[in-house]
């Protein structure tokens, strides 16, 4: 639950992530970022392709440690991956041998919780994302939507206070991602304002961090160069992209990624030469 204590969920101070490419050459995938995410906040990550953005959530999935700076998870710093952080990756992240509420379960299996309890846990949670009636199924039997559905359920099942999602629906069509977007906020959204999970969602689709986002981190080059709150109303729909304030988060977004110069009209072809 959200308490003043603990409101700073993730405090990422001064961090710095540097690799070697196999030719020698340095590169600084993270520079100097700091930022505070509070707790329940949903914020999604934007920016140009190769700016550190999954570095960064890898950082704080503790599955890869700073050169410099440091990472605290509800005020302990972190040194490796933990049970209060969930992640979902752009691949599927569902263990191929096992049926799918085995998939469920198995963070819940891990901890010791006995076999009653966590099916039920797992049967709530597949019900959620409707998939009550594919429990017994093999992941190869399912959709890519389908797959997407198992690895949120999971990661909800296993009651991380952080989830942190590196373009899950990424390579999914535009209605199945939708879809996931809602299934997405309607299990955020459960318990009310005060039971959220702290959310961070990489993305490099602008409409989907208006959708989602209550505040969007836009990186460049490994910096932190903007923090831009998403203030409109929940549940949003199609029509509160629209809105003014939204529109004009969105000619940030896109001015940010290079592309706002590409919102002129396409000439118009008359005679098969652009006039
Ligand atoms: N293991 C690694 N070894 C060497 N360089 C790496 C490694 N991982 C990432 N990088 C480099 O760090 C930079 C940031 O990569 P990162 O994957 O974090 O970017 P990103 O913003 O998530 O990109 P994308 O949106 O394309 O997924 C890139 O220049 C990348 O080539």
């Amino acid at each position: 639950m959200n308490s003043a204590a603990n409101s700073r969920m993730i405090e990422i101070v001064h961090v710095n992530r540097t690799f070697q490419r196999a030719d020698g050459q340095m590169v600084k995938a993270v520079d100097n970022v700091s930022v505070v995410i509070k707790e329940g906040e949903f914020v999604c990550l934007v920016g140009p392709s190769g700016c550190g953005k999954t570095t960064l959530l890898q950082m704080v999935a503790g599955l890869l440690e700073p050169s410099d700076g440091g990472i605290a998870v509800a005020g302990r710093e972190i040194s490796g991956p933990g049970r209060e952080r969930g992640m979902v990756f752009q691949k599927d992240s569902v263990f191929p041998w096992m049926r799918v509420i085995d998939n469920v379960e198995y963070g819940l299996k891990c901890r010791g919780v006995p076999a009653a309890q966590r099916r039920e846990i797992a049967r709530t949670y597949l019900e959620r994302v409707g998939l009550g009636h594919v429990e017994k199924a093999w992941p190869r039997e399912l959709s890519g939507g389908m797959l997407k559905r198992v690895a949120i359920a999971t990661v909800f099942a296993n009651g991380s206070r952080v989830l942190l999602l590196d373009e899950p629906f990424g390579a999914l069509d535009y209605v199945t991602r939708h879809q996931l977007q809602s299934v997405l906020l309607d299990l955020w959204d459960e318990g009310g304002a005060a039971a959220r999970r702290t959310v961070l969602f990489v993305t490099h689709d602008v409409d989907e961090a208006l959708s989602l986002a209550d505040r969007i981190l836009v990186f460049h080059s490994g910096h932190l160069v903007d923090d831009l709150a998403v203030t409109a109303e929940r549940p949003r729909s199609t029509d509160s992209l629209l809105l003014p304030d939204m529109v004009a988060i969105k000619h940030k977004l896109l001015a940010h990624l290079g592309l706002e110069k590409r919102a002129k009209p396409l000439a118009i072809v008359q005679d098969g030469a652009a006039s």
